[in-house]
């Protein structure tokens, strides 16, 4: 028998309700500070799932966060929430958002418990609510322990993760960090990487980021942006096919590495002991003897884009 045509109603309402603020539309956005055209005329429309946001220094990418968390206004353009721009939502915004600024602000006086409750009752975090998410975040993001230090005498890693916690406290559908791997150990990062993919389900998380590989195991999409503008947009794989035939691996021996790496745009280097290095490199063409040529990965992208950047890895 087929279902009744109520059933049916309803599961087509489950799913609008589900996919409802699935979407954060950017359309032409700029900030311009003076003559500095810090993003100009950015446009992209971010879905569910975990977004890296990639370039170098000065790119514009705080400056596109800061935007798109409604701190800054922009110079011209507009970021909509399921088709609302987000300026006019207020406070229906702000309860769904989540942002990791740079550097977050707290009192020198907070332990870790007591700001996560601050920042519950600023998120309207319901009260019988509170005590459950806070303990949650504190085990996931391994903080028990100090939470009732003071932020101030924590590590740089301890504050960042605090930071990651304020930032989910709300469960927000949209989720931006800026450099949240930053001070992170490599252990810490699996973590935040786990946490993060199991959130992302349903709700869109944007993260920026200097250490490619972070994003490259967790992120469905990545944007690449460069002085101001996003110069590429799609999946890890689509992104490395222009690279592809371009990364190279050979060996060198340790006495030539130098001259090497000086000549070479060299990612990475693997000691095989016996006085020799293997080294991955970037090039139209081989230029070691019995070079082959390995698939691409993101950061090997990352370094073709802006060959100035020293990659850093995970654990530095
Ligand atoms: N408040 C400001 N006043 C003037 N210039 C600014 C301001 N904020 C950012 N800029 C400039 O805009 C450009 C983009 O800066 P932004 O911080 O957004 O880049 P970024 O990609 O986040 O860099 P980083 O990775 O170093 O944080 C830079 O040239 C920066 O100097």
């Amino acid at each position: 028998m087929p279902p009744a045509r109520s059933t049916i109603v309803r599961g087509i309402e489950q799913v609008r309700e589900r996919r409802k603020g699935m979407e954060l539309r950017i359309q032409q956005l700029s900030k311009h500070f003076k003559d500095k055209k810090a993003v100009d005329e950015v446009s992209f429309t971010l879905t569910a799932g975990v977004w890296g946001l990639l370039g170098a220094n000065g790119a514009g990418k705080t400056t596109l966060m800061r935007m798109i968390a409604d701190l800054t206004a922009p110079t011209s353009g507009a970021v909509f929430y399921d088709g609302i721009e987000i300026r006019k939502m207020g406070e229906t915004y702000r309860n769904l958002f989540g942002y990791l600024p740079q550097d977050f602000g707290y009192s020198r006086d907070f332990t870790v418990k007591d700001y996560l409750e601050y920042m519950a009752a600023l998120k309207d975090v319901p009260i019988k609510e509170t005590a459950g998410r806070i303990e949650r975040l504190l085990e996931l993001l391994t903080l028990s322990e100090v939470r009732g230090e003071k932020i101030a005498k924590l590590s740089g890693g301890m504050r960042r993760r605090v930071g990651i916690a304020q930032a989910m406290l709300n469960e927000p559908k949209v989720l931006v960090m800026d450099e949240p791997t930053a001070g992170l150990d490599p252990g810490e990062r699996v973590r935040f990487r786990n946490l993060i993919s199991e959130f992302s389900h349903d709700r869109i998380v944007l993260i920026s980021t200097h250490i490619v590989s972070d994003v490259e195991y967790i992120a469905s999409r990545n944007a690449i942006m460069k002085a101001g503008r996003i110069v590429d947009i799609g999946t890890t794989q689509e992104l490395v096919r222009q690279i592809e035939g371009k990364v190279w691996e050979g060996a060198v021996s340790v006495e030539d590495l130098t001259e090497y790496e000086k000549r070479l745009r060299v990612v990475s280097r693997r000691d095989e002991g016996h006085g020799l290095v293997f080294i991955r490199y970037l090039s139209e063409k081989p230029e070691l003897p019995k070079s082959a040529t390995v698939p691409p990965r993101l950061e090997d992208l990352y370094l073709w884009l802006f060959p100035q950047t020293v990659l850093e890895k995970e654990g530095n």
